[in-house]
Parts: C-alpha cells; structure tokens; sequence
C-alpha cells in the first residue's frame, strides 16, 4: 500500500521567530523547561541534560503517572528547579528550549480520565506553544507511533498517515496526539514558532513504574514475582522496543538539529508478544509460566518503525538490543522490588 506523501509540505516558508528570541539579555546557560519530566523518559532526559554544565533545567509535573523519587537526584541542584504543575494550566516561565512531553503513556493510564488524557494532549500543548511563542522558545513534542492506529503499512515511515478509530478507546490517546502534531504544525506555519516532533515508538527501561500496565514492564515484574506472563491475544502482534537511553539520545538529537520531523525513532528489531514472552522466561525466569488473556479493542497488530529519516537526518540509529536491555531492567526492578536472583 502507498504512503500519503510529504508530511512536511508547505506552501510559503514560516514567519521568522519571535523577536524575543534575539532581545533576551546576554545569558550564558540554556534554559531548559522539560514537561512530565518526573515521568519515565522524562527523568533520564533531565538526568541527561542536566550532565551539560551550560543547561538549566525546569521541571513540571502533575505526578499523575510520574514521581518526585526519579528526581530526587537533581534536589537542590542549582541548576535545576522542580513544579508541581499541570499542563492544561498556562504557565508563565522564561526559557530557551521545551521538550514537552507530559502526558499518561500507558494504556491503563490514558484511558483511566480519557477525558483529562484528551485535555493534556489538546490543551496542554496549546499551552506550551503559547508559552513558546511568548518567549520564542523552540519546542519538541514526544508524540507516538500510535499516530500510526493499527497500522496498514509496515513498517511505518513519516509519510504514512495512520489507520486510526477516532471514537475508540484509544482515541483520547491517539487521536489527542494527532491533533498535538496538528496544533505544532499550525504555530509553526502561523507563528514561525521552531518545531520538532518525535514519534517515539515502544520504549523501555529503568525507572518505568512497576505495575505500569506496559508489556516490558509487566513480563519483567511478573518473571521476577514467579507470577504468569500473561500475553494478551493472540499474540502474534508485533511491537519493536528501544532502549530508554537510546530514546533520549535521538531526543536531544532531533531538538539540537535543523529538522522540524516528524521522525521515528524507536528500535527496529520487532518481535511478536509471545517472542518477548519468551525471552523474558530465558533470560529471567525459565520455570515461569507464560498464559494467555483476553486482549483490550483496537491493539495495534503490527508496528515497526522506518527509521531511514533518523538515520539521514539525525545521525542516529539505536545501540542497545532487547536481550541486551532486558538484564539492565531487572537489575533495577529486582531493587525496586526487593527480591534478588534465586543462586
Ligand atoms: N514510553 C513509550 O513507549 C512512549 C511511546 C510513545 C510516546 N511516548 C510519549 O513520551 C512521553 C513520556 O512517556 P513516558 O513513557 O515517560 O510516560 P510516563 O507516564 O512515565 O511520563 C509522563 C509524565 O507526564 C506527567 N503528566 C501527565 N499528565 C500531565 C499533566 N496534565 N500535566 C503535567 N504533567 C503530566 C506524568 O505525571 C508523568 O511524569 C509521553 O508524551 C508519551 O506519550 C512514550
Ligand atoms: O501484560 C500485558 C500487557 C500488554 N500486552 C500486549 O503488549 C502489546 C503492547 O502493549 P503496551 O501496553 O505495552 O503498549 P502499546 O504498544 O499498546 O501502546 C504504547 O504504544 C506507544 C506509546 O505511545 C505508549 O507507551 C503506549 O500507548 C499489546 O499488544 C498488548 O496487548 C500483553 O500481551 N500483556
């Protein structure tokens, strides 16, 4: 099947960025506002940029899903400040840079207030391009390979515009979504506001909440408690994982580089459910038992992204495999959880 064309096409350049950007008072360090940066690839952002003596980063988060815990590394650095704050609510801060990436990622978590999930995604980021035009800040916006609904072409590259149900369950998600990369094109076309929207697709790591209700998060927490993998049917749709490290590399790649995106970026290598099951069971816990379960409507069948753009356009691929990913994981769930290898 063919892909919709260039994403990217636009009649007339944008207007130059607001003036404020050049009139700032001489400052030498880059002020950095990092929204859901309490979150799981929020808080190893921050933790990777706040390795660059010359940033500054600002915070903000509801902790609906995030915590105060994957932060508390940062506390009463200098160069780092943290806000209880919700996205839907304007904010008035004074900054260079915005990943804005707030907003409930799991699916158990964006359809719990699919209402306030929809608000956080149309709202939320209304509010920091308003703030990004005030200031003339740039803005990165993580959307997701759900823009791509259960998808027709595979793999999935920018041009394709989705197969996605629009009054699903889904929907507050990823529909919310697509209409975040709507509002970033509009300021961008309207305002000149500089723009870069990443797409990111299945991330795992360190840090991500114990009972997130993601698959990774779920087989590992379950290996490690001797409690069934519970694969949800069938089990032969597929998903690729990366690596949270790697995720926040192509981040700060995409926002540092000339390209407004969308780009992919995620981890080629795609594996059923039930592969993942199973390696999880090698790797962790070969007596575990692995069932099957009722699936919920609308599940992705297949998704695997084209990642050609960010390999041209941002010199970045990723570098950690998942038999490789998966260890580090455990080492950090087993030390949440309190329980060690069995010897
Ligand atoms: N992890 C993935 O596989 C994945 C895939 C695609 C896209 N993304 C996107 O990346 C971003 C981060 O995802 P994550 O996996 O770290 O999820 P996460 O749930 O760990 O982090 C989201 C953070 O946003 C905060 N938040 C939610 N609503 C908010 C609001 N209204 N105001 C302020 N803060 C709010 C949460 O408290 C949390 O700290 C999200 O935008 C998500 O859509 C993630
Ligand atoms: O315990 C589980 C959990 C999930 N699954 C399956 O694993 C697959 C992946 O499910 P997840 O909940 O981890 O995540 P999904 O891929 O459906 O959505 C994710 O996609 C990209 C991001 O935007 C979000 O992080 C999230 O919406 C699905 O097919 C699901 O049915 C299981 O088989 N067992």
């Amino acid at each position: 099947m063919a892909s919709n064309g260039d994403n990217n096409a636009s009649a007339k350049p944008p207007p130059e960025p607001s003036p404020l950007r050049k009139a700032k008072f001489f400052q030498a360090n880059m002020r950095i506002l990092v929204t859901g940066g309490a979150g799981f690839i929020g808080s190893h952002l921050v933790d990777r940029l706040m390795q660059n003596e010359k940033n500054e980063v600002i915070v903000v988060d509801n902790y609906f899903t995030g915590s105060k815990d994957n932060l508390k590394q940062w506390f009463g650095h200098p160069r780092f400040e943290l806000i209880r704050h919700d996205v839907t609510e304007p904010l008035l801060v004074e900054v260079d840079q915005i990943y804005h990436l707030a907003c409930p990622a799991s699916p158990i978590f964006y359809k719990y207030n699919p209402v306030k999930t929809i608000k956080t995604n149309v709202i939320g980021t209304l509010n920091m391009l308003g703030l990004a035009k005030r200031v003339g800040a740039r803005i990165l916006l993580t959307s997701t390979s759900e823009v791509y609904g259960d998808p027709l072409i595979h793999p999935q590259d920018e041009s394709y515009w989705g197969n996605v149900n629009p009054i699903g369950v889904r929907s507050c998600y990823d529909e919310g979504k697509r209409v975040a990369e709507t509002l970033m094109f509009d300021y961008h076309r309207q305002h000149g506001i500089e723009i870069r929207i990443a797409r990111i697709f299945n991330t795992y790591g360190p840090r991500m909440n114990i009972d997130d209700g993601r698959v990774v998060s779920n087989f590992i927490a379950q290996a490690i408690r001797d409690e069934p993998l519970t694969v949800q049917l069938p089990g032969t749709q597929t998903r690729s994982f990366c690596y949270v490290s790697d995720m926040v590399d192509g981040l700060i790649r995409l926002m540092e580089g000339d390209n407004t995106g969308p780009i992919n970026i995620g981890n080629p290598g795609e594996f059923t459910i039930l592969e993942l099951a199973e390696n999880v069971k090698e790797l962790i816990n070969p007596d575990v038992q692995i069932i099957t379960v009722e699936n919920t409507p609308d599940d992705p069948r297949q998704r695997k992204p084209d990642i050609t753009k960010a390999k041209s356009l941002l010199g970045w691929e990723p570098t950690i495999k998942l038999s490789d990913g998966i260890p580090l994981m455990e080492d950090d769930f087993r030390s949440r959880l309190g329980i060690s290898r069995k010897k």
